[in-house]
């Protein structure tokens, strides 16, 4: 910002105008699916194509979205890619025979299955007989506890792509994260934790912050990272931020759109995040968009996870 001429000129503009740098993940996701497609190209030379199922259960029409995009980008990258979708009655004893199936097929290299699953089905049952060299969710426990011992893991791709936004914003700024104070807000298994691992392995000073926790917004305000990640539409407020920290939006919330607001003319539902975005950005240093930011991110570590499993599996 001091690199206007003229401060003084345009002064009430740019209080009005948003002040963080937008961060783009589809651009950075772009990036890194470029280098995981000319990766899967060198390895093809060696007669391995890497191969990706993807097993959904049921018919819920936000899930079936998302398996769509992995598979049209997995083939686009140049792996294989294997679809089952099976019907929301589907018992817990056939969803584990098909991932025997899928753990001893030689062609398939990664595993993953949608979450939610259905109430009926336990959930951990099926993601700890995932063969852990092929949970490219990183879910299994074996690769949990790797990762929380700093060792070589695959690690889950949200918070993996969280951590790769950051690294690119601070590297822009001349910088690193070490040293810095991250706060996460969420304890997910699937975003939270891990997220709090791969932070610390990056130095950072950690606070993780949830339901329970007293006065979060005071405890946000110290942070120089924030990483919201809890499923609460616009939760995250101005006052949450200290001026110039840097915001990952993980919040995927779709809201209902009133007619006027919808380009369509039409009410529907639109994506917004766990930040509220316009109040937000006119305090942060930088911020992740929502759509646009983590969520692109998410798929292209899913395909560099599958590109690292192919790459342990044939060597
Ligand atoms: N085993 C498992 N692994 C997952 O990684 C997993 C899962 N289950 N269940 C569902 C969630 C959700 N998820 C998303 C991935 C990409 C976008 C994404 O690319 N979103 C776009 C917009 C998509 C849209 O417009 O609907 C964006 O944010 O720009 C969103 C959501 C992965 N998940």
């Amino acid at each position: 910002m001091n690199t206007q001429a003229t401060p003084t000129a345009i002064a009430d503009e740019t209080l009005a105008q948003p002040t963080a740098a937008v961060i783009d993940g589809k651009a950075a996701s772009a990036r890194l699916l470029e280098e995981v497609t000319a990766e899967v190209a060198s390895l093809a030379q060696q007669g391995v194509i890497p191969g990706l199922a993807v097993v959904l259960v049921g018919e819920d029409p936000a899930s079936q979205v998302y398996v769509r995009n992995k598979l049209k980008r997995t083939v686009e990258c140049g792996m294989q890619s294997f679809e089952h979708i099976l019907p929301s009655e589907t018992r817990e004893a056939e969803l584990l025979a098909l991932v025997a199936r899928l753990n001893a097929d030689a062609d398939v290299h990664g595993i993953l299955v949608q979450l939610p699953l259905p109430a009926h089905i336990q959930e951990d049952a099926v993601l700890e007989a995932i063969d852990p060299a092929k949970d490219v969710d990183g879910f299994h426990r074996m690769n949990v506890g790797a990762l929380v011992q700093g060792a070589d893991a695959l690690a889950p791709c949200t918070p993996t792509g969280c951590m790769r936004l950051l690294r690119d914003t601070f590297a822009e700024r001349g910088g690193d994260l070490s040293g810095l104070h991250a706060v996460i807000i969420g304890r997910s298994n699937i975003v939270g934790k891990p997220m709090a691992s791969l932070l610390l392995a990056a130095n950072c000073s950690v606070t993780q912050l949830h339901s329970r926790s007293q006065n979060p917004a005071e405890l946000c305000r110290q942070a120089d990272i924030v990483v919201a990640a809890v499923g609460r539409p616009n939760m995250i407020g101005a006052d949450w931020i200290k001026p110039g920290a840097v915001v990952i939006d993980v919040g995927i919330n779709r809201i209902a759109q009133s007619a006027e607001q919808s380009p369509t003319g039409k009410a529907r539902t639109r994506l917004v995040g766990d930040v509220n975005f316009a109040a937000v950005s006119k305090i942060a240093g930088a911020i992740t968009p929502v759509p646009g930011g983590v969520g692109p991110m998410t798929i292209a570590c899913l395909l560099a996870n599958t590109l690292t499993a192919a790459r342990r599996q044939s060597a």
